[in-house]
């Protein structure tokens, strides 16, 4: 199923089978790919709904940002093609299925597991950096797990490149660092702050600032209220990595580069 095939996809290469999951704008089912038995994800997207939320345009760009990431730990988009009412999406397969339903049977994860899965997670952030993609929207129901137990980021719903930032709201609030809860500019440090979520939800259970309303979450936030709960009990190392990725002043957060540098990851995180 390779994307530089130019070919023309047609339902009819498909075998689909069982359905994978419900998305806000279509169904995601297991497919295989006739000719060379290749196993996939296919995304059908109602026309209808996509130009009804006006996102056709987002969708385009987003084909566009995929088809040149290339990354172990970024989900494939190999193709897309699209009939009268409906754009059906060719995404990779990620045979180990949710991290957040891996994360709420484990409750947390062991360190070992914790910091591999954050350096991958930079590993694929600084790749994305890199090509001037910043992705915003770091959080567990956006990652998959692939068959050798590798993270995948898996939503690009809001991915932009860097030169038109966007403003509005995406996702739930616990993963937006302060300039985006306060709606000031924002760049790649954005995925830093989320990353620092990411690992303290890894650790404990539940994202660092949690609470009941969100007026609650958005005061934390900007507050920076960051305590670390006395169980389970967590190396010093880790607090030390969260409290350097959770900083209010964008500039002073840690850089990804420098994540993969830090003790603990160093000690913890397996070889890739
Ligand atoms: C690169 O990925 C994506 C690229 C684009 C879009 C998308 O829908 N873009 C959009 C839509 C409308 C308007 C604007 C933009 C979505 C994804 N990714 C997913 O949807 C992940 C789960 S589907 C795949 C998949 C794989 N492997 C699994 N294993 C278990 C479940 C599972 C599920």
């Amino acid at each position: 199923v390779s994307a530089t095939e130019t070919r023309r996809w047609t339902l009819n290469d498909f075998d689909i089978g069982k359905p994978l999951g419900r998305g806000k704008f279509g169904h995601v089912y297991l497919a295989r790919e006739k000719r060379s038995n290749h196993i996939v994800a296919l995304k059908v997207l109602f026309k209808s709904q996509l130009q009804q939320s006006q996102v056709e345009h987002q969708l385009r760009r987003e084909v566009e940002i995929q088809s040149h990431l290339r990354h172990p730990n970024i989900l494939r988009l190999y193709g897309y093609f699209y009939d009268q009412k409906r754009v059906y999406l060719i995404l990779e397969y990620a045979a180990k299925g949710e991290l957040y339903k891996e994360l709420q049977k484990c409750k947390y994860f062991s360190e070992r597991r914790a910091a591999t899965y954050v350096a991958s997670l930079a590993r694929a952030l600084i790749y994305c950096h890199g090509k001037h993609v910043i992705h915003r929207d770091i959080k567990p129901e956006n990652l998959l797990i692939g068959a050798q137990g590798e993270l995948k980021i898996a939503d690009f719903g809001w991915s932009v490149h860097t030169f038109n930032r966007r403003r509005t709201m995406c996702g739930t609030l616990d993963y937006l660092p302060p300039e985006m809860v306060e709606s000031v500019e924002h760049d790649a440090s954005v995925d830093i702050w989320s990353l620092g979520v990411l690992c303290y939800e890894f650790l404990y259970g539940v994202p660092p600032f949690e609470a009941k309303e969100h007026s609650d979450t958005y005061r934390r936030i900007v507050q920076v209220d960051l305590k670390f709960p006395p169980k389970p009990i967590v190396s010093s190392h880790a607090k030390d990595l969260i409290s350097q990725m959770l900083v209010k002043d964008s500039s002073q957060r840690l850089q990804l580069h420098k994540l993969l540098e830090h003790p603990w990851i160093v000690q913890n995180a397996e070889p890739s």
